[in-house]
């Protein structure tokens, strides 16, 4: 029988001056999610290893796998036997960039990597315009992997805001959907908690939301407060601003409980309207 509980850990990781001192750091905090709080399942944050800028995803982009952070990650991932949402990083591929998650096993092999669908492109002048699309290719695939018989998808920041893309991994059997996430301070306290409920209540999924801590010396000042919600949409915990390792139980037996009680996703009017998947 596959076990009703899962430890995992959301790492709010802070930032460093330079990607070899990210990358040092988040194998610290790595560790110590696992030795001091028995996580099995590790995440990490949006653009966790460089400034989340457009100038600089061509300059920090490397190979997945084979660059030097997937090869850190997936060392990490078989020396601790865990799971590994290896947060983001930009991707460079046939000459093209992307923001994208890389997921390792417990021998340190690639799962797979999701490369983020909706590029985030928002203007609203005087607090916030990037433009994600002026420099990144958006991916095209879903990317789904089981741990202890749950089916986990990941998806990435502004990708959060599209029902139809987690009402998809729901239609995949996804019972937990991953966001390494990096809202700004303006969208963040509007949304980010909303979204995550409002995800995880639509589909009666878990919903972790992982961001990076607050810097204030950044020109993109991400959010904080990662987030994690439970199936009935409840907020099982968040962190603050500062880095943290937000560690929590999944209670699987919570996914059948609200698919009992309340049988939406049963009750679907396929015959009236219909989500449909393009290949
Ligand atoms: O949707 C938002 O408000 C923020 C999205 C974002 O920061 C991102 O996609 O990195």
């Amino acid at each position: 029988m596959a076990p009703s509980k899962l430890k995992i850990a959301l790492l709010q990781l802070g930032s460093f001056p330079t990607k070899q001192a990210a990358i040092a750091n988040a194998l610290t905090q790595i560790r110590s999610a696992v030795k001091d709080k028995g996580a099995k399942l590790v995440i990490l944050p949006e653009c966790w290893n460089s400034t989340y800028s457009t100038d600089e995803f061509g300059r920090s982009a490397e190979k997945i796998p084979g660059g030097e952070t997937s090869l850190a990650l997936a060392k990490i991932a078989e020396e601790l036997g865990i799971w590994l949402v290896g947060g983001t990083y930009p991707e460079v591929d046939a000459g093209k960039l992307y923001n994208t998650c890389a997921v390792f096993g417990p021998k340190g092999e690639l799962v797979g990597k999701y490369r983020k669908m909706h590029l985030f492109d928002m203007d609203i002048p005087g607090i916030c315009t990037f433009s994600e699309s002026s420099v990144l290719t958006p991916g095209k695939e879903f990317l789904t992997f089981s741990v202890e018989g749950l089916k986990i998808g990941v998806g990435i920041c502004y990708d959060q805001r599209f029902p139809e893309f987690a009402a998809v991994y729901r239609q995949l059997g996804v019972d937990f959907l991953i966001f390494p996430s990096a809202f700004d301070t303006y969208t963040g306290p509007m949304h980010f908690e909303l979204i995550a409920q409002a995800r995880a209540l639509d589909n009666s999924m878990f919903v972790a939301l992982c961001a990076p801590a607050r810097d204030t010396t950044k020109d993109y000042v991400a959010y904080g407060y990662s987030t994690l919600c439970d199936p009935w949409g409840r907020v099982l915990c968040r962190a603050g601003e500062k880095p943290e390792i937000l560690s929590a139980e999944l209670d699987l037996t919570l996914l059948e409980d609200i698919k009992k009680k309340i049988p939406v996703l049963k009750q679907k009017r396929n015959d009236v309207y219909e989500l449909v998947k393009k290949k």
